[in-house]
């Protein structure tokens, strides 16, 4: 069984240096590079590791890893197998088949190269967006190719587990159709209804509540990582969104149809109107409740939720997570909205169903504004 006690990470950013403090916090030696001197400097101050000397490496760190953009990992792997940099390589990159089939014309060695992806992220990049915890309770899709050397596996799935994500086996064209469902695809979609609020007036803008944010949220991604990212993955990408686009199409002729007739009550009695539009909404609720939860946990929706409201004030959050501590009570999840003008906010805490009950009476006690 591997041991990882050093590594080195190749790209400082937001996905390198999540996976630094994760290790960190697992007591790994790191040693980051990263080509923006600032980068490098900031990931450092937050502690994620040590700067990585130029040079041929004295001794190869136990695993290196290479979360630089997707065009740049052949090269990066390559060079960082030429000077001995560890004794075994992966990756992070979105994208697979292609990364693997560039590796290979770049002449890697693959039996020391297992390509990955954590399945962690954020719509935000840099090491100051990075966290210890982003790939907790994530799945971390591994590719080995027939190349890999078993114990190269065993060390990309110790690292994996290390940063507190399952790994998950499989190929690397199987991945990339699968993210291109799951992540590629909902990305342009949620660039395609954001775009549409750019040329929004300001007062549309101002009634804004939280389903568009959550709708457009992945669409703050950087548009230079995507771009290359959607061109790595180009088919099955085309592919999930000609079928988005022909429902969205289907369900505005429907609406359209409906307007003609002057009667919205008898359009939408239409089997058109069924079809189209409450089908869609049908397969929606259905689609959406596939997604599995943490770790196989129960997804949020299963979770009832105990509405707080938080005054706008220095630790409040801190105060009401301590006092569901208090209680013996796990936050598995919160969301906080804000009225934009108001001092104070609601946050949103999902508790399993039997620990609402002492959550509502722990927080009234000390007077908190409970509606559940
Ligand atoms: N953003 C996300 O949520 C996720 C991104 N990924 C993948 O992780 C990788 C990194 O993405 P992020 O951390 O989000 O991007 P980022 O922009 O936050 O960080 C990328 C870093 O790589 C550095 N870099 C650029 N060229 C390099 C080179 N030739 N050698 C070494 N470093 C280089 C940049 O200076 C930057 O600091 C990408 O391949 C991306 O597809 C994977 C999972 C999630
Ligand atoms: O922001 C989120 O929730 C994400 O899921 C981000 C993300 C972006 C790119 C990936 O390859 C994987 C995950």
């Amino acid at each position: 069984m591997a041991r990882i006690h050093r590594a080195a990470v190749v790209g400082a950013g937001l996905i390198g240096t999540s996976i630094a403090l994760a290790l960190r916090e697992r007591g790994v030696a790191v040693a980051l590079a990263d080509p923006d001197p600032a980068a490098l400097r900031l990931a450092c101050e937050l502690g994620a590791g040590e700067p990585l000397p130029d040079g041929p490496a004295e001794r190869p760190a136990d695993i290196a890893v290479i979360a630089a953009p997707p065009s740049a990992v052949p090269d990066v792997l390559r060079a960082a197998q030429d000077r001995a940099l560890a004794h075994v390589y992966t990756d992070a990159a979105s994208v697979k088949s292609g990364i693997v089939a560039a590796a290979e014309r770049a002449g890697c060695d693959m039996a020391t190269f297992v390509p990955g992806h954590p399945m962690g992220g954020s719509e935000r990049s840099g090491p100051g967006a990075a966290r210890a915890d982003l790939f907790l309770g994530r799945s971390w899709a591994l590719c080995p190719t027939g190349k890999s050397d078993p114990v190269a596996v065993a060390a990309v799935v110790e690292l994996a587990r290390l940063c507190g994500a399952e790994p998950v086996m499989l190929e690397a064209p199987a991945h990339d159709r699968a993210v291109a469902l799951v992540s590629h695809a909902p990305h342009v979609a949620s660039a395609a209804v954001a775009a549409r609020l750019a040329g929004g007036d300001d007062t549309a803008l101002a009634l804004a509540g939280q389903g568009v944010r959550d709708v457009t949220r992945i669409a703050g991604g950087d548009p230079r990582l995507w771009r290359e990212i959607l061109a790595h993955n180009a088919a099955p990408v085309a592919g999930v969104l000609e079928e988005i686009a022909a429902d969205l199409a289907a369900a505005a002729h429907a609406l359209r149809s409906g307007t003609r007739e002057h009667d919205p009550a008898a359009a939408a009695e239409a089997p058109e109107w069924d079809r189209s539009v409450v089908g869609l909404l049908e397969r929606g609720v259905r689609g959406r409740d596939r997604i599995p939860g943490k770790h196989g946990t129960p997804r949020t929706a299963d979770y009832a939720v105990v509405p707080v409201v938080i005054p706008d004030e220095p630790n409040a959050l801190g105060r009401l997570f301590a006092a569901a501590g208090a209680a013996d009570v796990n936050v598995e999840d919160v969301r906080i909205d804000h009225s934009p003008g108001l001092p104070l906010g609601v946050a949103q805490l999902f508790v399993v169903p039997e620990a609402v009950e002492r959550l509502v009476g722990a927080l009234s006690a000390e007077g908190w504004s409970v509606h559940a």
